[in-house]
């Protein structure tokens, strides 16, 4: 209940809705219980008195009763429906809106396959049930009593003896539904793992190809093809066997009924009348029993949907402003960075980055080179405040990032990516991407700054190219022109170049480069770059190893001194080195310029 009082936030506003539907359920549900006395009326008082004037004014009744029935259960359905809408909308955006504010930390670890089925598939699961289910579940409770007291009304020893057949159909119909929903969960989850199945293999394509893994997939794809098959033919052996059961247990309450209220209509102890209205009142009670187990188990599955939504809406953010952040005025940032002792370890994993100092005064270019795992993108992450420092402080123009509101701090920082994320729109919006107001000439400007305007014009539609799913359509070196594009854009104080130039030819990277000489100035820019070709007009460059700075200096004077820069260096540069001894040009290694 307490998934209910949380999600009652999202719907209360609509009560009224609620309480109109269940009211419209249950005035149809009362309505239903007069056909079984109009009926009585019909055999008692009409037909077995020969009074046939009746008749007339007993069928106007039923089709009266028909059509206030037939509408109060549109209403139900139309209260409900809206309703549940309402409650799935305010829900879907509360929980996207909740995904954009979410940390980096959540990201971390959160599988997308699961959020979207939060999403969907729980969110609808909600909707039906605060919709419709609320409503049904508490009309099966009130058919039930209103037809027991309407039996009871008729005659109590008949309502005794046909009920002894109920306890075994509840039973039955529990036990039907014990059996039956482990084993649609085992469906679903075998359906689940067939999509993921289609949906890696078509994310993942190239790789399957370029492997000649297609049989391993088609077998892949037919095992669990298989496993849902046998799921399904599972769950309706146990629809199969447990369905003639549950009917049985009714019949019998029918034929009981039958040989019983037969006497006692021989008897004269109730008249035939009374036997007909209970005869159909027998089903009426039958009906929702037969549906206790499907109802229950709608709710605890409900529940379980509403549980998962507010896990998501209830997440912790980590990384949110303080309460007396501060705006940064876009005017009057300069760009100066300072690391000062910074230490931070993903989770409880060892510290990726540890004790890292830096000062970079606007418009510098500070490097980070390192291997695999050495923590450059940790460094960039930080100064983006992703996560919180565990220990040490950031500043920009002196102030603690801590203390600036992420959003404010985020507008003045663009970063290039090693992975371009494109979204399926035109190329145009793709680089203008979260900008206002933008003109196309200045799309164009950074185009051309960016060496993305000429692959742009030779595309069919220019600009208004809508670029597929994740930029597919593009090499990877045009995705990162056009991110490239999109950071100038930004006109950032703070510019960070992840391995931006990773995709590229030597050549555009040469090209791109002289392009950032001109949008650098005046920007502090931290380059990651595993291309020492990258980094050389650094102001500093930062050498890491296992997250600790190991090396740092200017180009040459960490070519100069033996080290891991110089051991990079010389193995990129092999070829130069090589030719320039051959070629006798003296000059020692270490001065070689590259
Ligand atoms: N999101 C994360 N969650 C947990 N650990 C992480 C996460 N990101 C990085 N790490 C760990 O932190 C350390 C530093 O990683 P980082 O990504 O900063 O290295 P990097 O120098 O940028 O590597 P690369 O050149 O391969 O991109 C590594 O040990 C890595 O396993």
């Amino acid at each position: 209940m307490n998934v209910l009082r949380q999600l009652q936030g999202f719907f209360w506003e609509k009560r009224s809705y609620l309480f109109l539907s269940i009211l419209c359920l249950a005035i149809a549900t009362g309505l239903g219980l007069v056909y079984p006395y109009l009926l009585q009326v019909l055999i008692d008082d009409a037909i077995k008195q020969q009074n046939f004037g009746i008749v007339p004014q007993l069928a106007l009744t039923v089709l009266g009763v028909v059509i206030l029935k037939a509408s109060m259960q549109f209403l139900h359905g139309f209260f409900g429906g809206r309703l549940g809408n309402f409650l799935a909308y305010k829900l879907r955006n509360a929980c996207y809106e909740k995904l954009q504010f979410l940390s980096f930390r959540y990201y971390d670890t959160a599988r997308t396959g699961d959020l979207m089925s939060r999403l969907t598939g729980d969110l609808e699961a909600i909707r039906m049930f605060i919709g419709f289910g609320f409503a049904q579940l508490l009309n099966m409770l009130l058919m039930v009593t209103f037809g027991a007291i309407m039996m009871l009304t008729i005659s109590w020893q008949l309502t005794l003896v046909t009920l002894v057949a109920m306890p075994f159909l509840v039973v039955a119909a529990l036990k039907f539904e014990s059996k039956i929903h482990p084993a649609f969960q085992e469906m679903r989850l075998a359906l689940s793992s067939l999509t993921t199945a289609v949906q890696e293999n078509i994310t993942g394509v190239r790789t399957v190809k370029s492997f000649a893994r297609e049989p391993h997939e088609v077998e892949k794809f037919s095992g669990r093809n298989e496993r849902y098959k046998s799921n399904q033919i599972f769950a309706s052996g146990i629809w199969a066997r447990y369905f003639p059961l549950m009917e049985l247990f009714a019949n019998i309450s029918v034929v009981i009924l039958l040989v019983v209220g037969g006497t006692m209509v021989i008897n004269e102890s109730i008249t035939l009348g009374q036997l007909v209205a209970f005869f159909s009142l027998i089903w009426y009670i039958i009906g929702p029993l037969w549906g206790i187990g499907f109802h229950i188990n709608n709710y605890t599955q409900s529940k379980a949907s509403g549980e998962r939504v507010l896990e998501l809406l209830n997440q912790p953010i980590d990384v949110k402003d303080r309460e007396n952040a501060v705006d940064l005025v876009p005017s009057e940032v300069k760009g100066h960075v300072v690391f000062d002792g910074v230490t931070f370890a993903y989770g409880n994993k060892m510290a990726a980055v540890k004790d890292i100092n830096i000062d970079a005064p606007p418009g510098t270019v500070i490097g980070l080179l390192g291997g695999t795992g050495s923590g450059k993108s940790t460094i960039i992450q930080l100064l983006m405040h992703a996560y919180n420092v565990n220990q040490g402080t950031i500043k920009l123009d002196g102030v603690n990032i801590n203390d600036i509101k992420v959003r404010s701090l985020r507008s003045q920082i663009a970063t290039v990516f090693q992975e371009t994320f494109l979204f399926s729109s035109s190329i145009k919006n793709n680089i203008a991407y979260g900008m206002k107001d933008v003109s196309m000439d200045e799309i164009i400007r950074v185009a051309k700054l960016a060496k993305a305007h000429d692959f742009i014009m030779e595309m069919k539609d220019g600009y208004d190219t809508i670029v597929g799913e994740r930029g597919m359509g593009l090499s990877g070196g045009q995705k990162q022109r056009i991110a490239i594009a999109r950071a100038l854009l930004k006109d950032p104080k703070i510019l960070i170049l992840d391995d931006a130039t990773s995709a590229v030819d030597m050549e555009t990277e040469h090209e791109i480069q002289a392009g950032f000489q001109e949008v650098m100035r005046g920007r502090t820019t931290f380059i990651i770059a595993h291309r020492i070709s990258s980094l050389r007009h650094a102001d500093e460059i930062l050498v890491l190893d296992e997250g600790k700075i190991v090396q740092r200096g200017k180009h040459n004077d960490l070519i100069a001194v033996p080290g891991p820069y110089q051991d990079v260096y010389k193995i990129q540069y092999a070829d130069l080195i090589a030719r320039q001894s051959q070629e006798g040009l003296g000059k020692a290694q270490g001065q070689v310029q590259v």
